[in-house]
């Protein structure tokens, strides 16, 4: 294992900011931490560099106990948000600044300076100032400079998210790309579960300074272990088990007591009666070109989304008002006691 947490609990003041989290990373695996806004994620990051000591538990590095030692020691790349580059010096500067600090022969550095221009893909831009570059670029510059030391870990915390959503969604297939040829053991934090999908290896799931989960985005997206976690990784309709769309299908639990979760993809609608479909009224529908999202209301006012792709709305000409079949998929349910994440619907 590259890293493992052990234990690890912290609080500032009388908040727990983290509480109890226990994790391993293999070494050369990219994974994500995930969670919404204030569930520990940047805390269990700057925990990991060394910029925060834990109350209790440990952080072992390969085989190393680093929980004491400080930045410096633990031999780690790390990329902020608002990273902010030496404005003062250019682009070729600006990477090799660690490398010098560190009294690497200027042969060496010159070297491994236009080595990570090439793997962040700004050759004949390193006499630029960071002012004369944009936003994404600004960004990759930042992991180069983190990566020039060959740190053992990278750590990025939301790097890409001051950046507008197209330079974004290019940034998270470069990401994986460098990852591929550098495979250096890396931890991105983000609250965006698109970006943790289409980057990561592993998602570790944060909640209340609490990890949820951990596993592959398969793993996150078709099993979730919570209710938190199904409602935070995708859109999500939740519902009483005692109601008759269940009851058709045999997954109501005897007592209702429970919350049946399910896809707004994982449903079927149909147009004309039949035994295994229960009767819904279209309240709205929404055409976002690649998608239709169908607003579908239950006898008894409950709500449900539905999500078409085209060529099903196409072959249902669907209409508001209209009524319609439905039968729920891939049910999962849950006591009602969990907690929900805010988000979904
Ligand atoms: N230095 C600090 N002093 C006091 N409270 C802090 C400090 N650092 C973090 N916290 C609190 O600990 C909680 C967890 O913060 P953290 O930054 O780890 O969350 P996060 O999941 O990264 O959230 P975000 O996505 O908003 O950055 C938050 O409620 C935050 O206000």
């Amino acid at each position: 294992m590259a890293i493992v947490i052990k234990n690890i609990s912290k609080h500032f003041g009388s908040f727990r900011a983290l509480d109890s989290v226990n994790l391993e990373i293999e070494a050369g695996s990219l994974v994500a931490l995930l969670g919404p806004s204030g569930s520990g994620k940047s805390t269990l990051l700057r925990l990991i560099a060394g910029l925060e000591t834990p109350d209790t538990g440990a952080i072992w590095l390969r085989d190393r106990n680093v929980t004491y030692q400080n930045v410096q020691e633990r031999n780690i790349g790390f990329v902020f948000q608002h990273y902010a580059l030496f404005k003062h010096l250019t682009v070729r500067k600006n990477i090799a600044f660690g490398l010098e600090i560190n009294k690497v022969p200027p042969r060496e550095v010159k070297a491994r300076v236009e080595e990570l221009l090439d793997l962040i893909q700004l050759t004949g831009l390193g006499d630029r100032y960071p002012s004369q570059l944009s936003g994404g670029q600004r960004q990759r510059v930042a992991l180069a400079r983190a990566l020039a030391s060959q740190p053992q870990v990278l750590l990025l915390d939301e790097p890409f998210g001051a950046l507008d959503a197209k330079v974004r969604k290019d940034l998270r297939a470069w990401l994986r790309r460098l990852h591929q040829q550098v495979h250096v053991t890396t931890i991105f934090v983000t609250h965006d579960q698109q970006e943790a999908m289409e980057v990561a290896d592993e998602i570790v799931v944060m909640n209340k300074g609490r990890i949820e989960q951990v596993g592959t985005p398969d793993e996150i997206y078709d099993s979730p272990a919570t209710p938190f976690v199904m409602s935070f990784i995708g859109p999500v309709n939740v519902l009483p088990s005692n109601l008759r769309l269940f009851r058709v299908n045999g997954d109501a639990s005897p007592d209702g007591n429970s919350q049946v979760f399910f896809r707004p993809h994982d449903l079927l609608i149909e147009t004309s009666p039949n035994a295994a479909g229960t009767a819904a009224k279209i309240g709205y529908l929404v055409n976002l070109g690649w998608q239709i999202e169908a607003e579908l209301i239950l006898e008894g006012g409950y709500t449900l989304q539905a999500i078409l792709s085209r060529p099903q709305f196409e072959k249902l000409k669907l209409k508001t008002g209209q009524q319609v079949y439905i039968t729920p998929k891939a049910v999962k349910s849950f006591p009602q006691t969990h907690q929900l994440a805010a988000v979904g619907l």
